[in-house]
């Protein structure tokens, strides 16, 4: 029940449809009744009397009621849409709060598909349950109770057999689904041999290539068999109460004889048990549909459930690692300061520790060292994607956390490794930098990109849609409009993180001049493994678990028997190979 809590909650203000929806179906269980009773009565009217006028009457009655039973049940349904709808938009709707206003680190760690298709599809697994299984499933209790009565009333024979199959369906029934946690076993073996299939899906390249076998990739042949295990221990499970609860209900009209044949021997009027059989009858494959409609709420309930848990933990995950944002929208200089900063992506392992760096307005920075040491991590602290755990991130001055997430996102830039571009035009995908900017300042921020020679290559130049057929863009041109969209959202403070690691040969003169015009009298990090693409910044400094071990400009670097010059040398000599082999 408190999973229904939980999913009324994101349509409190349509509560009133679920009740009526329920209050309709109810009243539609019971209508449902009437055409029966009605029947039988026709029975007994065509087995005694013959009376065609009060037949006729009767018939009018069955076809009334069942009318009404028909409106009545599809005003339960339509109430119910209503509220499933709503719940599904409003479910949704969260999904997009909590998403515009997530923290950056859970960007940083979850791929955007798979965050729209946990929303996408959790909102969808709960239409079936309130839509169509809720209601149904108070006409699955009721029917069973409402055919008891009637079989009272027909019969004291009757109902007391009616119980009986009752008790004895619902008993074997209850055994079907009796352990909770075999049904969560089930469905979270599901999942994984779902997830594993799409991820054996998506390297599929390098299976291909590497001439994998299924056996080979290990996850996903561990989830097949995990899988077949456990619906081999559910169906072994329900085997026995699954076959004596079909037994029960394909034999069902069959029990009649237990009444019937003493009714006959003991010569009992004939029109009498012959109307009893029939009405009797009748039921057989009506209680057998009310169960299965139990049946389904247990399974639509379980997922239900998963589809609302999966939602909220995405949701929670979300609020994580958020950064406490201030006020304050207007950064007085662009001076970078780590006071003490530590900081770690885990709570036992630290990246930073006590790190203390101070960074001046308006200087190009370039971040080196081995792999692992930090930089990013520095670069994403600075951009407010995740708080410091201890110490204090000043810009400007002031803490971090003292700006509004406006004043952040106004005044830094950040040009990722792998830039994203939507399936929109080049001209909306650099727009996207400054929303306000005119069609002139766009077509600008293209050309000091070096886009033009990218444009020519499409007949609809800036129109030309990013993904359409046709349009292909390489690593390094993609990097390119990336940056357009930097300069046209022309923010004081820039980070690059191995932004040019897409360039090839070819592009990478373009990319170069397209970075010095982007960073242009402003306060810049560049982290960059080409250690050639950073001859040009005021400082260098190299990173070392966590550290800066070393600053200074190349020419200062280059003196003594530094890291640096260590990772030059490293560097020209891996060119030189290169170079070499490529000949
Ligand atoms: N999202 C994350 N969750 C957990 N650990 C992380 C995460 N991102 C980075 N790390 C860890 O933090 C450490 C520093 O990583 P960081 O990316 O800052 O190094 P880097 O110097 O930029 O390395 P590279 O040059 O290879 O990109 C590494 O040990 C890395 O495994």
């Amino acid at each position: 029940m408190n999973t229904f809590k939980k999913l009324f909650s994101y349509a409190e203000e349509k509560k009133v449809f679920i009740v009526l929806s329920l209050f309709f179906s109810g009243f539609a269980t019971c209508l449902s009744f009437l055409p029966y009773y009605f029947f039988w009565q026709i029975l007994r009217e065509i087995t005694t009397n013959s009376n065609i006028t009060e037949i006729k009457q009767i018939s009018l009655y069955i076809f009334l009621t069942t009318v009404l039973y028909g409106v009545t049940y599809i005003i339960s349904l339509l109430c119910s849409h209503l509220f499933a709808f709503r719940l599904e938009t409003n479910m949704k709707k969260r999904g997009l709060y909590h998403l515009l206003n997530a923290s950056f680190s859970f960007f940083d760690i979850n791929p955007s598909g798979r965050t729209r298709k946990v929303i996408d599809d959790n909102t969808g697994n709960t239409h079936t349950i309130i839509a169509h299984i809720l209601p149904d499933s108070v006409n699955a209790v009721l029917f069973p109770i409402g055919v008891l009565v009637l079989s009272f009333v027909a019969s004291w024979k009757i109902g007391v057999l009616m119980s009986i199959v009752i008790i004895l369906a619902l008993i074997s029934f209850k055994l079907m689904y009796a352990d909770e946690n075999m049904m969560k076993e089930y469905m979270s073996a599901l999942e994984d041999i779902n997830s594993e299939t799409v991820e054996y899906v998506r390297g599929i390249q390098v299976i291909k290539v590497f001439g994998l076998t299924l056996d080979s990739f290990k996850k996903l042949h561990e989830s097949i068999l995990n899988y077949s295990r456990v619906v081999n221990k559910f169906s072994q499970m329900s085997r026995t109460p699954f076959v004596i609860f079909q037994c029960l209900m394909m034999s069902f009209s069959a029990l009649i004889i237990i009444i019937a044949y003493p009714m006959i021997v003991m010569n009992e009027s004939m029109s009498e048990i012959i109307s009893l059989v029939v009405f009797f009858m009748t039921f057989a494959g009506l209680l057998n549909s009310a169960f299965v409609k139990i049946m389904f709420f247990s399974k639509n309930l379980t997922l239900a459930k998963d589809a609302i848990d999966k939602l909220e933990d995405l949701f929670e995950k979300m609020d994580e690692n958020k950064l406490v944002m201030g006020n304050i929208t207007k950064m007085e200089n662009y001076d970078i300061e780590f006071e003490k900063v530590s900081f770690g992506y885990e709570k036992d392992v630290s990246i930073l520790n006590g790190f203390d760096l101070k960074l001046e307005s308006g200087k190009k920075y370039a971040l080196v060292g081995s792999s692992g040491g930090g930089k990013s991590t520095i670069a994403k602290l600075i951009s407010g994607f995740y708080p410091v755990s201890s110490g204090k991130l000043k810009i400007g001055g002031k803490d971090i956390k003292e700006y509004s997430g406006e004043a952040l996102e106004k005044n830094i830039a950040f040009v990722f490794q792998h830039a994203k571009l939507f399936s929109r035009t080049i001209f909306d995908n650099v727009k996207i930098g400054n929303p306000e900017a005119s069609y002139e300042e766009v077509m600008r921020a293209l050309e000091i990109a070096m886009c033009n020679n990218i444009l020519d290559k499409f007949e609809t130049r800036e129109k030309t849609i990013i993904g359409a057929e046709g349009v292909h863009l390489s690593g390094g041109e993609i990097q390119r409009i990336a940056i357009a969209r930097a300069i046209l959202k022309d923010a004081p403070i820039i980070i690059l993180d191995e932004a040019s690691a897409a360039s090839d040969p070819e592009n990478e003169y373009e990319m170069q001049r397209a970075f010095s015009n982007l960073m242009k009298n402003k306060t810049v990090i560049m982290i960059a493994h080409r250690l050639s693409s950073i001859r040009n910044v005021d400082e260098i400094l190299v990173i070392d678990e966590g550290k800066v071990i070393e600053r200074g400009s190349h020419e200062k670097l280059m003196e003594g028997n530094t890291k640096y010059r260590y990772f030059r040398e490293l560097f020209k000599n891996a060119n030189e190979w290169r170079v070499v082999n490529e000949n």
